[in-house]
């Protein structure tokens, strides 16, 4: 029969339930939907159910096993190591570092918030980090610098338990990532790079959520809530769902989700990306109170501004390396080649119509290379080239010359009284002495990174040669 009313319902290009009420074969009404059949309830409820209980069962055989694995796989070990150093250079700095961390014993491991020892990733045969060591303790603000794919969201991928560690191990608060990976996730606070915000609920929704989640009591959460939103300059907008958020308040939306629930370590991966400057200063206000308080914070951000207001130590990757390691100030004192000066001229008349600017051309002056002065830059070249000796041009752009002068040349005092006393007969509107900048010693490793192309022939290059992976 209820064959003959599927043809039927086919036939007139109507459902089955509408053949009975319009009387055409009133037959079909009979039709049980809790019969046995191809149409009725039964069938789909039993296969909803069986679906349910095969997902519901894989899920926990693929937790329990990535628990079980989790405690089998206690150290990840390569069987060869690559080199320590690409180019066979090895900062001091990092060395000892490295060298301090193989020498912990496992009851110094606990003491400290963060400890990463010889991590390395391979995507496939491509090394994208090699060998990281760092111990960081509360209090501490770790800056991790590097220009596009250096390997800093690898590092943090792994420091989260979002991608496997090839080789080396990480221990937050002594609990290892692998074999603890549950106990970290307890201890850990995350922003990641793109924000994993779920879209569809408000800012209030998604905090009172990983509040509840990261243990915080219920009668806390509000009032926790409230402030944190303050403090981060989104209040106003807590009762929006995030995905009308704008790009700088998701930013901030997931930056207070990773500061939730007094994590011992927090990683915040480009946490000010897109923010305003006035939300950015609260945000290192907080930044600055967490750390204070004896979180351990680890940080990667494109901002040299931001790594010198906030990091204790800073760390520049590239090729998957640590280049240096150490304070703002005492990479500056090690590597700052020398003392920067900016000097702004005046704008040269025009004359006949023609208005003389600096431009970048093919070397001209002594010590120029590359840029081509007009008459005011040139006699100021000469000055600076007769009374410094050692002094480079290093930019020019517009009315602006910028100098690097060898640290030792002459006292400060002197340097000022030269200038001040030739300002006017070089044209001179003002100028400036500064020690290097962070930015300057960033841009110095920086030119050593592979670019994306190359990284991607070298990745075709290594597909065939996978690393051998040994796990004990
Ligand atoms: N899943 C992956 N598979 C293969 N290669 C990858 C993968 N993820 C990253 N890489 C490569 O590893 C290298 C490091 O990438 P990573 O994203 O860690 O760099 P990054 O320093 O965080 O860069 P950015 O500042 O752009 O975020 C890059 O060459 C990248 O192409």
């Amino acid at each position: 029969m209820e064959s003959i009313c599927k043809q039927a319902a086919e036939l007139y290009g109507i459902p089955i339930e509408t053949l009975c009420n319009i009387g055409r074969l009133p037959e079909c009404c009979d039709l049980d939907p809790f019969q046995w059949t191809e149409n009725g309830i039964p069938q789909v409820l039993v296969a909803m159910g069986i679906i349910g209980l095969v997902t519901f069962i894989s899920l926990l055989l693929i937790e329990s096993r990535s628990y079980f694995m989790s405690k089998v796989n206690l150290t990840r070990s390569l069987k060869y190591l690559p080199p320590l150093s690409e180019d066979g250079q090895i900062d001091d700095d990092v060395q000892a570092e490295k060298n301090k961390v193989a020498q912990m014993t496992e009851n110094e491991i606990p003491t400290h918030n963060l400890v990463m020892r010889d991590v390395t990733k391979y995507y496939g045969g491509f090394l994208a980090v090699n060998q990281l060591s760092v111990m960081i303790d509360k209090g501490e603000c770790f800056g991790l610098l590097g220009v596009n794919g250096a390997g800093k969201t690898s590092t943090f991928k792994m420091l989260t338990g979002d991608e496997t560690i090839s080789h080396g191990n990480i221990w937050v608060k002594g609990c290892n990532t692998v074999a603890d990976k549950f106990t970290v996730y307890e201890m850990i606070g995350y922003c990641p790079q793109f924000d994993g915000l779920l879209e569809d609920l408000t800012g209030n929704e998604t905090l009172k959520i990983f509040s509840l989640l990261r243990g915080v009591p219920s009668y806390m959460i509000s009032s926790l809530v409230q402030r944190i939103a303050k403090d981060l300059a989104f209040d106003k907008h807590l009762n929006k769902v995030a995905k009308d958020y704008s790009g700088g308040n998701r930013r901030k939306l997931s930056t207070a989700v990773a500061i939730l629930g007094n994590p011992h370590v927090i990683y915040l991966d480009e946490p000010t990306t897109g923010i305003d400057p006035a939300s950015r200063r609260k945000l290192w206000d907080l930044v600055c109170h967490i750390r204070d308080i004896g979180k351990a914070i680890v940080l990667t951000s494109h901002s040299m501004e931001e790594c010198e207001a906030l990091c204790t130590r800073i760390a520049i990757m590239v090729n998957g390396e640590f280049k240096c390691l150490g304070s703002t100030q005492h990479l500056k004192n090690k590597f700052a080649q020398g003392i920067s000066l900016t000097i702004k001229l005046e704008t040269l008349p025009v004359m006949n119509g023609f208005q003389s600017g600096h431009s970048r051309a093919p070397s001209t002056a002594l010590n120029s290379p590359g840029f081509q002065l007009n008459e005011y830059g040139l006699s100021v070249q000469q000055f600076i080239n007769d009374h410094f000796q050692g002094a480079t041009l290093k930019d020019c752009h517009r009315n602006y010359l910028t100098f690097e002068i060898p640290i030792n040349v002459m006292p400060y005092s002197r340097i000022f009284g030269l200038l001040e006393a030739n300002k006017s007969a070089l044209h001179i509107e003002d100028y400036s002495l500064s020690q290097s900048t962070l930015e300057q010693i960033f841009l110095n490793f920086a030119q050593k990174q592979r670019s994306e192309e190359e990284n991607k022939v070298l990745r075709k290059r290594k597909k065939e040669k996978k690393p051998t992976v040994t796990r004990w």
